[in-house]
């Protein structure tokens, strides 16, 4: 009988010495949060008034991770304090990224291109798109591993790496310039596009489905997926040729699921969390190296860069597969976009009948036939500017920077080895800039003050060294595709339906997509 009160009085003692032990390592811990926090955001902003101000986190090392994650925007307004807009620190799970907001710094950060630099993202960027260490380092190696030393192509007469070569590529075949080849680009992306909108073609789509009483002139569909079918095979087809879109069965498909995921790889989100995107960035890229592997002859309809881009790489000793992952990142940009600048254009077109009536009066103002890309970008004042308004309201991309070395910004110090973001909605929402009505939709904005579109708050490209090489085929496309659509077709509103919202939680490339759920139904019909 002894034995077991003698168990239990131990077993008590246990017990309570336990909870005293517990209870002490709770304080103890929370006496040492306590301290970190005080010394973190109170004492050393007191000794340090030159480092920028931290937005202030609970977890040390993951900061504010968890809710940029969940909803970046939010966590990027809530270190704008006032309207000074001083450059203020985000800590990312160990990455201390200083986030400019202020006109008068974005300028500075884009001029800055000595010690703020964007190359040294790069190697990243392609490893996150699924290139290996070693395919990196070939893309990266100046002069390019050729076999003999030497490109034998006339294609790289300065030696330069791929990765830079690439740029260069890009800037010739987008932008006006010597030997530039914008011309044929955009000639071919308007050529593929009027053909993709054909009846033809759009009402024998997928997903498509044409209503009872008219079934040979109307169609039910989704806008969103209107303008990603038209749109993102255009893009396919104009870099590519047609036999890239032909060899996966569920390119559209599989692009919307990259589209949408990509975000969790280019910010490393947890691979727990991302697989299912990852996966689908696999098959997209051993459909491009299936292309690759392809005898060039029964491919045709490449653009140069494309073409260009595969002789030096092949040069270089990179295979199909070590190709076809560098130029992910590539098909990813230029199909990203312009689909869903299309959607929300069209989305405020067809929900404002005043604004509908006033730009398809100013796109058939040059005639009965359909209007040319010279009267769409010439004459059409009201679509140019509510384009501009579009690309203000819809774009929430961030240009990024790696400090080299410490640089003094307005009275800040940035530390080198940091990073530094410029989020575009922040200047594009800005009210000191835009007026109290900021975040809404004022299609005429632009025509009121075409000064706006200089302003240093207005970035839908972003700036400096990567200002996007595509901005003026991107409109080209945009404009030869609403103009075309407009001129075909008449687009009645399914009754019912509230405005989409924008995805403003998560971290964007360009273009905001709608949120889940949120799109317009549209009944197409075709006009006499
Ligand atoms: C609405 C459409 C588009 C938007 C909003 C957009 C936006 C952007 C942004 C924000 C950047 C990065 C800027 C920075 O880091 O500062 C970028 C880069 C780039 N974009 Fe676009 N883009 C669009 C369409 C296109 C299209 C259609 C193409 C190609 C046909 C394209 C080609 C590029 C290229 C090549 C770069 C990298 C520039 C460089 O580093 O040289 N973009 N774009």
């Amino acid at each position: 009988m002894l034995l077991p009160s003698l168990v239990t009085g131990n077993q008590q003692r246990d017990a309570s010495f336990m909870a005293g032990t517990t209870s002490t390592y709770t304080i103890s811990c929370f006496v040492i949060w306590l301290s970190w926090r005080i010394w973190r955001f109170t004492v050393r902003p007191w000794l340090e008034p030159r480092q920028p101000k931290e937005v202030p986190y609970i977890f040390p090392w993951i900061g504010s991770a968890i809710s940029f994650f969940a909803d970046s925007g939010k966590t990027i307004y809530s270190g704008i304090k006032n309207r000074t807009r001083s450059v203020f620190a985000l800590h990312l799970a160990g990455d201390t990224i200083y986030v400019v907001t202020n006109p008068k710094d974005v300028s500075a950060v884009y001029k800055n291109t000595t010690t703020l630099a964007f190359d040294a993202f790069i190697g990243d960027l392609m490893l996150q798109c699924g290139a290996t260490q070693k395919t990196v380092q070939k893309m990266c190696q100046e002069p390019p591993p050729y076999a003999s030393g030497l490109s034998n192509t006339g294609l790289n007469p300065k030696n330069k790496s791929l990765v830079k070569l690439a740029i260069d590529f890009h800037h010739q075949q987008l932008l006006s310039g010597p030997n530039a080849r914008d011309q044929e680009i955009t000639q071919a992306f308007v050529e593929t596009i009027k053909e993709l909108l054909t009846w033809d073609h759009i009402s024998s789509q997928e997903g498509i489905s044409a209503p009872a009483h008219c079934p040979t002139t109307s169609f039910d569909t989704s806008l969103l997926d209107f303008c990603g079918k038209v749109l993102i095979e255009s893009g396919a087809r104009t870099y590519w040729g047609p036999r890239l879109w032909e060899l996966d069965a569920k390119s559209l498909q599989s692009f919307y699921a990259l589209d949408k995921g990509m975000w969790k790889i280019l910010f490393q989100y947890p691979k727990l969390f991302s697989q299912e995107v990852i996966t689908i960035r696999d098959h997209i890229t051993d459909v491009i190296a299936k292309y690759y592997r392809l005898p060039q002859s029964s491919r045709p309809g490449a653009a140069w860069f494309t073409s260009a881009m595969e002789t030096e790489s092949r040069e270089a000793g990179l295979d199909e597969q070590e190709m076809a992952a560098c130029i992910m990142i590539i098909y990813f940009v230029i199909n990203g976009n312009t689909y869903k600048f299309c959607f929300w254009a069209l989305g405020h077109i067809l929900s404002d009948e005043r604004l509908h009536a006033d730009i398809r009066a100013e796109i058939s103002s040059e005639g009965f036939s359909e209007p040319s890309l010279q009267h769409l970008t010439q004459s059409c004042p009201l679509l140019d500017s509510t384009l501009r308004e579009v690309l203000r309201l819809y774009t929430s991309s961030a240009s990024m920077r790696l400090v080299l070395e410490d640089t003094v910004l307005d009275d800040k110090v940035l530390l080198k080895g940091n990073k530094v973001m410029i989020p575009y909605r922040a200047l594009h929402e800005n009210p000191d800039v835009w007026g109290p009505d900021a975040g809404s939709f004022d299609p005429r904005r632009f025509l009121k003050n075409r000064a706006l579109l200089r302003d240093a708050s207005y970035r839908p490209f972003g700036g400096g060294a990567t200002l996007c090489a595509g901005r003026f085929v991107a409109v080209a496309e945009v404009l030869s595709f609403i103009g075309a659509a407009l001129h075909r077709y008449d687009f009645a509103w399914i009754a019912g339906q509230g405005f989409p919202e924008a995805d403003t939680m998560k971290p964007t490339f360009g273009m905001m997509a709608p949120r889940d759920g949120h799109d317009f139904r549209v009944q197409v019909t075709r006009r006499q």
